[in-house]
């Protein structure tokens, strides 16, 4: 019976078994793919000192960006935070243990992460991280090898209709530094009417030269050719040309567009960023970009996936057979069955319904036997 207690706080769930095994097939899958392109596991703690996972990321005050979970830790009597997010952690990492280890670092992990507020779209708390750091460049071979890399793991994890939204998180910073001058009061003014794409709003904050970036937006060819029309004296040159190049890498393995103004959860992302899509999921898949690590000033590149969400689109893998193993059955058997791929489920008492727990065989003298379903 459900007690009041057993009730789980919002935005928290338990996943049940058809759920969780989705998850944990494609767990496998998307680790696999990193693991096979060189990238090694690294396995960093649920939390820390909340210094560290609050200042690691130029830019972001994450505090504010990803409310952290914050208490004082009896022992130490310091302010630990349970982490938003896994990259500061990696980042962390290269800086210190991983010091002196050769560049370009990579490094892939996975684990659960918690924020305090999830967002109205959003309600989970809790989300599951996978993802690849390639840590040392931010180069466009490396932001290429990044987006490949997210698009070849959400394949092997089943999901399809794969698209990549590119967007280029310090546009305005670049623009209002030389070509299109703002004062500190405007910027943040033209950031949020761009953000909401509101023509009228952006031109009263003092923003009309950014009009067009309102429309360089959609399908990734188009939309870059409405951008290369923006004279900016060339400060997005290099920056477009880097895009086209990491288009190119992807070629047709996903779909690609265009949204140079959106910076919603690119908190800590510096000339590049991509969020992830797949058919028949309602919000993004992931995320990534280049950055860098705060304090080491070393330069960054890596994606995160955000496996949970993707449960809803995800196959259900197929699950083996299950064969019934009676009160005295042969071990030997037994462990054979299941070196061969089966499941096996033991019997522990007199009385067990061998269907109803989900056994499709029961073990015999001569082998498995097909069980009759209720
Ligand atoms: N960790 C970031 C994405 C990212 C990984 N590396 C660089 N950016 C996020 O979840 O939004």
């Amino acid at each position: 019976m459900t007690q009041p207690n057993d009730l789980l706080p919002e935005g928290l769930e338990d996943r049940l078994p058809l759920e969780a095994a989705r998850i944990t097939a494609m767990m496998r899958a998307c680790l696999d793919v990193l693991d096979a392109h060189g990238y090694d596991r690294v396995r960093p703690p649920l939390l820390e000192f909340e210094a560290s996972l609050a200042g690691r990321m130029a830019g972001a005050v994450a505090g504010e960006a990803r409310a952290m979970f914050r208490f004082v830790d009896p022992a130490s009597l310091r302010t630990l935070a349970l982490r938003s997010d896994m990259t500061p952690q990696v980042g962390r990492i290269a800086a210190t243990s991983l010091k002196t280890a050769a560049r370009p670092l990579r490094l892939a992990y996975c684990g659960d992460t918690v924020v305090i507020k999830a967002s109205q779209l959003d309600p989970a708390r809790e989300r599951l991280q996978l993802g690849a750091e390639l840590i040392g460049s931010d180069s466009v071979a490396a932001a290429s090898e990044a987006v490949m890399l997210a698009v070849d793991a959400l394949t092997a994890a089943g999901l399809t209709g794969i698209s990549v939204d590119f967007t280029l998180p310090d546009l305005v910073d670049t623009l209002s530094a030389k070509a299109f001058p703002l004062s500190d009061g405007q910027i943040e003014a033209v950031r949020r009417e761009l953000d909401t794409k509101d023509a009228g709003g952006l031109k009263a904050a003092g923003g009309a030269a950014y009009l067009p970036l309102l429309y360089a937006t959609g399908p990734f060819e188009t939309a870059l050719a409405a951008l290369r029309d923006v004279d900016a004296g060339g400060a997005l040159k290099s920056r477009l040309d880097g895009l086209e190049a990491i288009a190119a890498h992807i070629g047709d393995a996903a779909r690609i567009t265009l949204d140079p103004t959106e910076r919603h959860g690119f908190e800590y992302q510096s000339w590049f960023g991509f969020t992830l899509y797949a058919e028949g999921l309602r919000r993004a898949a992931g995320r990534g970009g280049t950055y860098r690590i705060a304090g080491s000033d070393e330069a960054a590149t890596g994606f995160t996936l955000y496996l949970d969400r993707l449960a809803d689109a995800a196959p259900q893998p197929e699950a083996a057979r299950t064969c019934y193993l009676p009160l005295g059955h042969d071990r030997a058997a037994a462990a054979k069955l299941r070196a061969e791929g089966w499941r096996t489920r033991a019997q522990l008492a007199e009385g067990e319904d061998a269907p109803a727990l989900r056994c499709g065989y029961i073990l015999t003298a001569t082998g498995p036997v097909e069980l009759e379903q209720p």
